[in-house]
């Protein structure tokens, strides 16, 4: 299956979200953080490796001076999340007085979030912020106050645009479900 193109994969998926709606969406999120921001020096923190996609897009929409630096952090083992969150690689930037906006694909249970909000807000930020493409509000286990959200999405494994099931599926440029069977 490797070999093959990943488009003969899509027979596994049901469509959520095609390009255009992402890019729609992404827009109009950028519109919402240029206003908020205006007049303050903004970093734009992505984590790795999901929100390479987000960052890519929603970066480029904003008609503004940003930095983006990266983290790696993993919790998920398949598609359950471990609960124990991992630093794999950490910001090259210090974040004192810095106005912070992490930048996510997806919040699931949450637990990923929660830890790396208390995580950079301990570093002396001026403020810490999170824009996420997806949420699934019906997954969560610990609360994220997210500012900026593209959509709010039912409780189930998502691929495509970033998201990977065993590393498969990030290059999608869409965003579907995966057949449960995949994976249970
Ligand atoms: O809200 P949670 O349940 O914590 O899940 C969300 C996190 O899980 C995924 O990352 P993953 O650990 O799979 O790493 P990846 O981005 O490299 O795929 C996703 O990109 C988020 O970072
Ligand atoms: O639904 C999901 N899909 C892919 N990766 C994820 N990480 C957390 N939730 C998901
Ligand atoms: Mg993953």
């Amino acid at each position: 299956m490797d070999t093959e193109r990943v488009e003969a994969d899509l027979d596994l998926t049901q469509p959520l979200f095609s390009e255009e709606q992402i890019q729609t969406r992404l827009a109009e999120m950028a519109r919402q953080i240029e206003a908020d921001y205006e007049g303050r020096d903004l970093l734009l923190v992505g984590v790795l490796k999901g929100a390479v996609m987000v960052m890519a897009d929603l970066s480029r929409e904003l008609d503004r001076h940003v930095e983006i630096d990266w983290m790696a952090v993993s919790s998920y083992a398949g598609t359950k999340s471990s609960g124990v969150v991992r630093i794999l690689k950490d910001l090259d930037t210090d974040l004192d007085g810095r106005h912070v906006l992490i930048v996510e694909d997806i919040i699931d249970t949450g637990l990923t979030l929660s830890w790396l909000v208390a995580n950079l807000k301990s570093r002396g930020p001026a403020s810490v912020e999170i824009a996420t493409l997806l949420r699934k509000p019906e997954a969560l286990e610990m609360p994220v106050d997210v500012k900026y959200v593209g959509f709010d999405i039912p409780n189930a494994f998502v691929v495509g645009y970033g998201l990977d099931y065993d590393e498969k599926y990030r290059n999608l440029r869409s965003i579907g479900t995966l057949a449960e069977h995949v994976y249970s």
